[in-house]
C-alpha cells in the first residue's frame, strides 16, 4: 500500500492557498438555500437568482421558441464541432455501455441468481455557467443519460448562460431545460418546485455551492459524485519538454483561482525549467488573472527520488486528471490506482478529454478519485439483482437459512424458510407448532 507523507519529498513550490470546500460556511449557507427551495418552492428560486445571478427569468423552464433561437444564433463551426463531440462522447459511452451485459447463472443446482441493467428514469443534469461557456459540459452529462436510456433528462443551466449552451443542451439530447443555477437548482431538482420536476439522480460538475449541495441532498436523490474545481497534475522523468508540461498545467489552471495544478518529478532541471517556464507563458496569456492566481494559490512543483516514490505521491495527490511524461509512460501508468482520468504519454493532454476526444470531462476532484471513477454511463443505469429457486434449490438452501434464523433468533424468517423446505406443514409451522 502506497503511503507517503509531505516530508518525504522535496518541494520546489508548494501550494498556499486554502481550501474552499473547508470554509464552514459554506455548509450552513447551502443548507439554507436548500431550506428555503423546499419551503417556497419557485419563489425560492427567483430570490436566489436575484441575490446570486442578478438575473431573474420570466419562466424558468427554455420554452420551444427560445430552444429554435438558440439553435439559429450557434455559429455554424461551432454547431459542428459541437456536433462532432456530441458523436465521440456518444460513441465511447456505447462501447462501455455494452461492456455492462445482464446476467444469468446457476450459482447451485436449482439456484437461479441474476441482474438487470436499468436505466434510472428521471436524472438531473447540472451543467456549470460562470467564467467561461464550456460547451462540452451539457454533452458530458446528457449525452450519456441518452445511451443509458433515461426516459427523462432534465438540464439546469445559470440563467446567464450563453444560448449556445442552450443550444447545445438540446443537441445532447435533454428533454427540458430549465434556467437556474448554484446551489438552487440542485435543491428544486431534488425536491421539485411548480415549474422543476424531482429527479431520481443529479449529475455534474459544478463550484464549490453546487457541489455542497450535491453532498446535502444525497440520499433524498442519488448523486454522481462531487466534482469540484479542476485538477491537474503530472509525473514526469527528465525526458519531459518543460514547455508542453507548464501549457498544460496553465489550460487547467486558467478555470478557476480554486483549480489545483501541480507537478512531480524525478528530474530537478525539469522541475526548475517548468517552474520558468509558467512564468514566461503566463507573461502573455489572455487568462493569466485567473490561472496566475491559481498557480500563486494552488500550484505545486515537487521532486520526488526516484518512479517508486513518483508514483506513490501521484496515488496520495489522487487528482482529477493525471499526465504522465515519463520515457515510458505505459509502464509508469500501469502502477498508478489513484486518478479520475489517466493521460498516458506527452500527446495525450487533458484538452482533448475536456472538449472531444470521447472520454467524459466529469472527474472527481479532492481525492474522490480514492474511491471513485468519473461520470459515465454505468452512472445513469441501476445494476439490479433478481433470484429465482426450484424444489433443488431449496434442497441446496433452505436448511441453512433456517438454521442462521434460528440461531439469530428471528423466528419470522426461520418460518418464511421453513414453509418452503416443508410445504406440506405450512399450517402447522405459521400456526406456531413446529417453533
Ligand atoms: N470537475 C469537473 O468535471 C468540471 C467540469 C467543468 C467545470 N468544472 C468546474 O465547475 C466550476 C464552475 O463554476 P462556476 O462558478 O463557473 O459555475 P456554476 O454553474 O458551478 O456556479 C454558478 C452559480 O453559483 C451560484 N453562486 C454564485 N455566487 C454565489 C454565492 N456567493 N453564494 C451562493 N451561490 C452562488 C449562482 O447561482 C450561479 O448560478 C469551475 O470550478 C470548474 O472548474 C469542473
Ligand atoms: N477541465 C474541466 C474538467 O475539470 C472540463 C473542461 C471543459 N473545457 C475545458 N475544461
Ligand atoms: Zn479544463
Amino acid at each position: 500500500m502506497s503511503r507517503i507523507s509531505d516530508n518525504e519529498v522535496e518541494f520546489i513550490k508548494r501550494p498556499q492557498g486554502q481550501d474552499l470546500q473547508a470554509d464552514l460556511t459554506l455548509s450552513t449557507t447551502v443548507q439554507q438555500i436548500i431550506e428555503q427551495v423546499r419551503a417556497r418552492g419557485d419563489e425560492a428560486l427567483r430570490d436566489f437568482s436575484a441575490k446570486f445571478d442578478r438575473t431573474v427569468p420570466e419562466a424558468f423552464e427554455v420554452s420551444a421558441q427560445e430552444i429554435e433561437e438558440a439553435l439559429a444564433g450557434i455559429d455554424p463551426q461551432t454547431r459542428k464541432d459541437s456536433e462532432f463531440a456530441i458523436a465521440q462522447v456518444k460513441r465511447f459511452a456505447q462501447a462501455q455501455l455494452a461492456t455492462m451485459q445482464p446476467l444469468e447463472v446457476e450459482t447451485l443446482p436449482g439456484v437461479h441468481l441474476g441482474h438487470r441493467i436499468i436505466p434510472i428514469e428521471t436524472v438531473g443534469c447540472y451543467v456549470p455557467g460562470g467564467r467561461y461557456p464550456i460547451l462540452s459540459a451539457p454533452i458530458m452529462s446528457i449525452v450519456p443519460a441518452v445511451v443509458a436510456g433515461c426516459d427523462n433528462i432534465i438540464a439546469c443551466l445559470p440563467p446567464g448562460a450563453h444560448s449556445a449552451m442552450i443550444a447545445i443542451c438540446h443537441l445532447a439530447g435533454a428533454h427540458r431545460i430549465f434556467k437556474v443555477g448554484g446551489a438552487q437548482a440542485i435543491a428544486a431538482m431534488a425536491w421539485g418546485t411548480v415549474s422543476i420536476p424531482a429527479v431520481d439522480k443529479i449529475v455534474g460538475p459544478g463550484n464549490a455551492f453546487v457541489n455542497e449541495a450535491k453532498r446535502q441532498v444525497f440520499g433524498k436523490v442519488g448523486i454522481d459524485a462531487l466534482a469540484g474545481p479542476s485538477e491537474i497534475y503530472i509525473v514526469s522523468d527528465d525526458s519531459a519538454d518543460p514547455r508542453i508540461l507548464a501549457a498544460d498545467l496553465l489550460a487547467q489552471a486558467e478555470h478557476d483561482v480554486h483549480t489545483r495544478v501541480g507537478m512531480a518529478t524525478t528530474s530537478e532541471r525539469v522541475a526548475q525549467q517548468t517552474l520558468a517556464e509558467i512564468e514566461r507563458q503566463l507573461l502573455n496569456l489572455p487568462t493569466a488573472v485567473t490561472a496566475g492566481e491559481a498557480w500563486k494559490r494552488q500550484g505545486e512543483i515537487v521532486i520526488c527520488k526516484d518512479e517508486e516514490q513518483l508514483i506513490a505521491w501521484a496515488d496520495h495527490i489522487a487528482t482529477e486528471h493525471l499526465q504522465v511524461h515519463t520515457r515510458d509512460p505505459h509502464g509508469t501508468a500501469s502502477k498508478i490506482r489513484n486518478y479520475g482520468s489517466l493521460f498516458i504519454g506527452q500527446n495525450a493532454s487533458v484538452v482533448f478529454s475536456d472538449k472531444c476526444c470521447g472520454t467524459n470531462h466529469t472527474l472527481p476532484t479532492m481525492a474522490a478519485a480514492r474511491y471513485t471513477g468519473g461520470l459515465w454511463v454505468g452512472a445513469y443505469v441501476k445494476i439490479c439483482t433478481h433470484q429465482w429457486i426450484d424444489d433443488h434449490g431449496i434442497a441446496a438452501i433452505a436448511a441453512p437459512a433456517v438454521r442462521q434464523s434460528r440461531t439469530e433468533g428471528m423466528q419470522a424468517h426461520r418460518r418464511a424458510a421453513e414453509i418452503r423446505l416443508d410445504p406440506q406443514a405450512i399450517d402447522q409451522i405459521t400456526a406456531g407448532q413446529k417453533d
